[in-house]
């Protein structure tokens, strides 16, 4: 279990001090997937940066603590001080905009290599990290590929092959679907779901969409201004929630079967004035090329009397 306590992670900018994460406590079971959801520069980027031990000016840890519960290979205890020598073998970092990071001029099979804590025989890993790419759906020529050779699925597929080669226990996720379609969105997600149920690590995803967190999490963790205002099971929280922020981001994930969608839909089309309507939307063709779904356009009944 990671543990937390009254973390407060800050930016020391000349004079100014910016507290982005502030008096977070909190504890991640092992073996489940997080979901962290909240508005564009409430922390959660930092917080996953404090958690993977990667503090560099002009962030600092002004407050507080993180104990992993992690061992390493060697059977020492994994704490603040000793994570980096842990990093991709323990806890493995897919950061934002990760597609993007692998070396343009250098083929793939290179970077595997190169790979912090790979063994000296540059044969034998490239054999099983041609292994394990296959295993997770990509050609055995992908390896020797440049980036640019790939498209952004595959290479955000190389990313999480990178990340989880040494089956790390925790592996943590800053919007690993970003800039990808919905289709790849869909498989890179249901890969990482995958790789989680088969080596039962803790995996922490930072998504914007509230979708995503509905079905790939476990828990989610709601942050507003650095600070966590919701945490729990993700059924209870997102059939419950508590918190007016929480209430407000799963009320703008439209659903399938959602009454107030459909009350919305309803009294749109009402206010047109000149439709009757069926409560299914349909899309229809407003102008030459320009559709919208909207209720059936159907004959307007005739009030009695009129
Ligand atoms: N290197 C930095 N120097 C100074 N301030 C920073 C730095 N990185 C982040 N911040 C500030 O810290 C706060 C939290 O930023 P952070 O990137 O953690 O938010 P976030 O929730 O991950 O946002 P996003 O969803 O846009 O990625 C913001 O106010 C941001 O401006």
């Amino acid at each position: 279990m990671i543990s937390i306590k009254d973390l407060q992670v800050s930016y020391r900018l000349g004079t100014r001090t910016i507290h982005a994460v502030d008096g977070v406590t909190l504890d991640i079971p092992d073996g489940c997937i997080v979901g962290i959801a909240g508005e564009s520069g409430c922390g959660k980027s930092t917080l996953m940066k404090a958690i993977y031990g990667d503090i560099t000016s002009p962030m600092h840890l002004s407050r507080g603590s993180i104990t992993y519960g992690l061992k390493s290979a060697k059977g020492r205890q994994v704490t603040a001080q000793n994570i980096r020598e842990e990093w991709f073998k323990s806890i493995s970092y897919v950061p934002q905009s990760s597609m993007n990071s692998l070396n343009p001029v250098i083929r793939i099979r290179e970077q595997f290599i190169d790979f912090p804590g790979t063994d000296s025989n540059k044969k034998r890993v490239l054999e099983r990290a041609r292994a394990y790419m296959g295993k997770l759906g990509l050609p055995p020529e992908a390896m020797d590929s440049y980036p640019h050779q790939l498209s952004g699925g595959m290479r955000q597929r190389m990313m999480i092959g990178l990340a989880t080669f040494f089956q790390p226990e925790l592996i943590i996720a800053d919007e690993p679907t970003t800039a990808l379609d919905v289709v790849v969105q869909k498989d890179i997600l249901m890969l990482l779901m995958e790789l989680q149920e088969e080596m039962k690590n803790t995996i922490l995803v930072v998504s914007h969409d509230m979708g995503v967190h509905y079905q790939v999490t476990h828990k989610m963790l709601i942050m507003y201004a650095g600070r966590v205002v919701e945490y729990g099971d993700t059924d209870s929280v997102f059939s419950d929630p508590q918190h007016p922020y929480t209430k407000m981001l799963i009320d703008s994930l439209p659903t399938i079967g959602d009454d107030s969608m459909r009350g919305l839909m309803a009294s749109a089309a009402g206010a047109s004035g000149d439709r009757a309507y069926r409560v299914e939307p349909i899309l229809h063709e407003v102008k030459p090329g320009h559709f919208v779904a909207q209720v059936a356009a159907a004959p307007v009944a005739q009030s009695v009397g009129a």
